[in-house]
């Protein structure tokens, strides 16, 4: 059989924890793709679409990989929230979170055979009502900043959390589950 490789385009530590976790071999070529959308798309589209791009971007040196990439958007009430710019930002989002439901998007991106294919999941999550000094507390951990929506529910973030309705790790960034179960359809082996 030949030696495949698993290029992970992305250069998100949680993406790479879920893979190191279940022992997947893998290499990280990340690109600085741009990132900006059009926020008259729907979420899903926006999604599916950054994780095309990221994965594109590698293909263009790597044409004979699998490539694996993702994007993650909070949407609450129809409005995307990417990640936020400065505290002034985070705090503003997580206010708006507070004591709501928003959908966490993950999109999903496999070029496998120079064939790239999607798909996406979206899991529902509920705050509980915030104080500002637990919001401020949170921000003081430094979490929101590198992460879409300003939390990481992996984290301290998961104390302002109620309750969640889909799979957890679409929240984290990659929806382990069925990214390997995908893998797997279309041709990728995982290690015995
Ligand atoms: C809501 C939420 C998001 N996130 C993260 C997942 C993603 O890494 C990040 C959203 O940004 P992304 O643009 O999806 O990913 P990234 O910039 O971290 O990495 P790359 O573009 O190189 O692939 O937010 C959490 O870690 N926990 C959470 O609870």
């Amino acid at each position: 059989m030949l030696k495949q490789t698993l290029i992970l385009a992305s250069s998100s530590p949680r993406r790479k924890e879920l893979l190191e976790e279940l022992q997947i071999p893998f290499v990280i070529s990340s690109s600085n793709v741009d990132e900006s959308f059009d926020p008259s798309l729907s979420p899903e589209k926006i999604v599916i679409d950054l994780a095309e791009r990221k994965v594109e971007a590698i293909y263009l040196n790597n044409q004979h990989s699998f490539i694996l990439g993702a994007d993650t958007v909070v949407c609450l009430d129809g409005v995307i929230l990417g990640k936020p710019t400065s505290r002034e930002d985070a705090s503003r989002m997580l206010s708006e979170l507070s004591g709501k439901t928003h959908s966490v998007y993950t999109g999903v991106a496999i070029m496998a055979n120079g064939i790239c294919s999607t798909f996406y999941e979206k899991t529902d999550v509920l705050f509980w009502e915030l104080t500002d000094e637990e919001i401020y507390d949170y921000l003081d951990t430094g979490e929101p900043f590198d992460k879409a929506g300003a939390y990481g529910i992996q984290g301290v973030g998961r104390t302002l959390v109620k309750e969640i309705k889909g799979d957890y790790f679409t929240v984290v960034g990659l929806p382990i589950s069925r990214t390997v179960r995908e893998l797997k359809a279309h041709g990728f082996h995982l290690p015995k």
